[in-house]
C-alpha cells in the first residue's frame, strides 16, 4: 500500500513569476542547455522527463532524486534504489549543467527542483510536444532514501488497479494516469521489464495474447528468454520513438504496447475510453498532458527552511 506523500495536504502555492525579480533570465539559461543537450544527445529528452516523474513520486518534486549517496554512508540515496538504477545519466547531466550555468548568473536563488521541472518541460517541447508554463517556487528536499522508492513508484507489471491506487495516493486521477503514461510516446525500456510477456505470461508458458504477433516476433529477436544482454532496449512507441505525439494511444489499440502496464490501459474498462479518445485527438492529448504535468509538478512541494533547502550543488544537501 503506497504511503501518501505530502501531496495529500493542500499543495503550497507555486507561481509562474516566482523568479521574475531574482532571476528573470532563468528560463532562457536553462533553455540554452536543454536545446544543446537535445542536439548532442536526443535521449536526454526521455531521460529528463522520466527523472522528473521519479522525483515527484518520491517525497514530492524536491530534487530528492538528484542526491548522491554519501560515500561511507550505509543508507543509500534514492538514485541508488533498484528502481532508479536504469535512469539514464543524460537526465542527471542536463540538470548538473543547467544548475552550473544558473548558479553563475543567479547564485543561491534557484532550486534544483525547479530546474528539473523546467528542463522536463523544455524536452517535451523540443521532442515535438506541447509548450506549457511551469509554475515555480519549489524548495529542494532534505530527505533522500532508497528505502522509500519501491512502494512509491509504479512497476512494469503493476495492474491497472495498483496504478490507479498509487496515482490517487499522489492526488492524481485515472485520467492523469492515462495522460501521463502518454510520456511513453518517446524513450526505451530494457528487456527485463517486458520479457515475461514474450515467453511466459502469468505463468502460462505462452506469450501475452495482447501483443501483436509481428511485434512479438521482433521483440523476441532482441530479447531472448534468458541470458540476454541487459543493455538491450526496445522503443515504447514502435512508430515514432523520438517524436512526442499521441501515437502511443493508437498503438495500444493495435496491441503494440510495450509494458504490461501500458497495454493494460487499453484492457481495463476504466481507462480504455480515455485511451481511445486521446488516440483520436492530438490537441486533446497535448492540452491534457500539459495540465497533468502541472499537477504532477505540484506533488509534495516544499516551501521554506523547515522542510526545504536551496542546494548549491544538486547532488549534495546543504
Ligand atoms: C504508469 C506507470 C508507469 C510505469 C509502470 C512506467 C515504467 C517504466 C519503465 C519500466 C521504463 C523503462 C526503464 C528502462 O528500462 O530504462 C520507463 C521508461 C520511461 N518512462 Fe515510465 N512508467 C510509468 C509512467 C511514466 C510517467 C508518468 C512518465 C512521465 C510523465 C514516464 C516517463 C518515462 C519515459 C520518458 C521513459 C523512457 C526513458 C528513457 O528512454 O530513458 N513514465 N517507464
Ligand atoms: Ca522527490
Ligand atoms: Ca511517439
Amino acid at each position: 500500500q503506497p504511503i501518501s506523500t505530502p501531496a495529500k495536504r493542500r499543495p503550497r502555492q507555486l507561481s509562474v513569476s516566482y523568479y521574475a525579480k531574482s532571476c528573470p533570465q532563468l528560463e532562457q539559461l536553462i533553455g540554452s542547455i536543454t536545446s544543446q543537450q537535445f542536439k548532442e544527445a536526443p535521449v536526454s529528452a526521455p531521460a529528463t522527463i522520466r527523472l522528473f516523474f521519479h522525483d515527484c513520486f518520491v517525497e514530492g518534486c524536491d530534487a530528492s532524486i538528484l542526491i548522491a549517496t554519501n560515500p561511507g554512508n550505509k543508507i543509500l540515496a534514492e538514485k541508488d534504489a533498484e528502481d532508479n538504477k536504469d535512469l539514464r545519466t543524460e537526465g542527471f547531466d542536463t540538470i548538473t549543467r543547467a544548475k552550473t550555468l544558473v548558479e553563475s548568473k543567479c547564485p543561491g536563488v534557484v532550486s534544483c527542483a525547479d530546474i528539473l521541472a523546467i528542463a522536463a518541460r523544455d524536452f517535451v517541447h523540443l521532442a515535438g510536444g506541447p509548450y506549457y508554463q511551469v509554475k515555480k517556487g519549489r524548495w529542494d528536499g532534505k530527505i533522500s532514501k532508497a528505502s522509500r522508492v519501491p512502494y512509491n513508484l509504479p512497476h512494469a507489471n503493476s495492474t491497472v488497479d495498483q496504478l490507479i491506487k498509487l496515482f490517487s495516493s499522489k492526488g492524481l486521477t485515472v485520467q492523469d494516469l492515462v495522460v501521463l503514461s502518454g510520456a511513453h510516446t518517446i524513450g526505451f525500456a530494457r528487456c527485463k521489464h517486458f520479457v515475461a510477456r514474450l515467453y511466459d505470461y502469468k505463468g502460462t508458458m505462452q506469450p501475452d495474447p495482447a501483443i501483436d504477433p509481428r511485434l512479438l516476433k521482433a521483440l523476441k529477436m532482441s530479447c531472448p528468454h534468458a541470458g540476454g544482454n541487459a543493455d538491450i532496449v526496445a522503443p515504447f512507441d514502435v512508430t515514432t520513438p523520438f517524436l512526442f505525439d499521441h501515437a502511443y494511444y493508437a498503438n495500444l489499440e493495435g496491441k503494440l504496447g510495450l509494458l504490461a502496464s501500458d497495454q493494460g490501459l487499453f484492457l481495463d474498462p476504466r481507462t480504455k475510453p480515455l485511451v481511445q479518445s486521446l488516440g483520436q485527438d492530438k490537441a486533446k492529448f497535448f492540452q491534457a498532458f500539459s495540465a497533468a504535468m502541472d499537477k504532477m509538478g505540484s506533488i509534495g512541494v516544499k516551501r521554506g527552511r523547515t522542510h526545504g533547502e536551496k542546494r548549491k550543488v544538486c547532488s549534495t544537501h546543504m
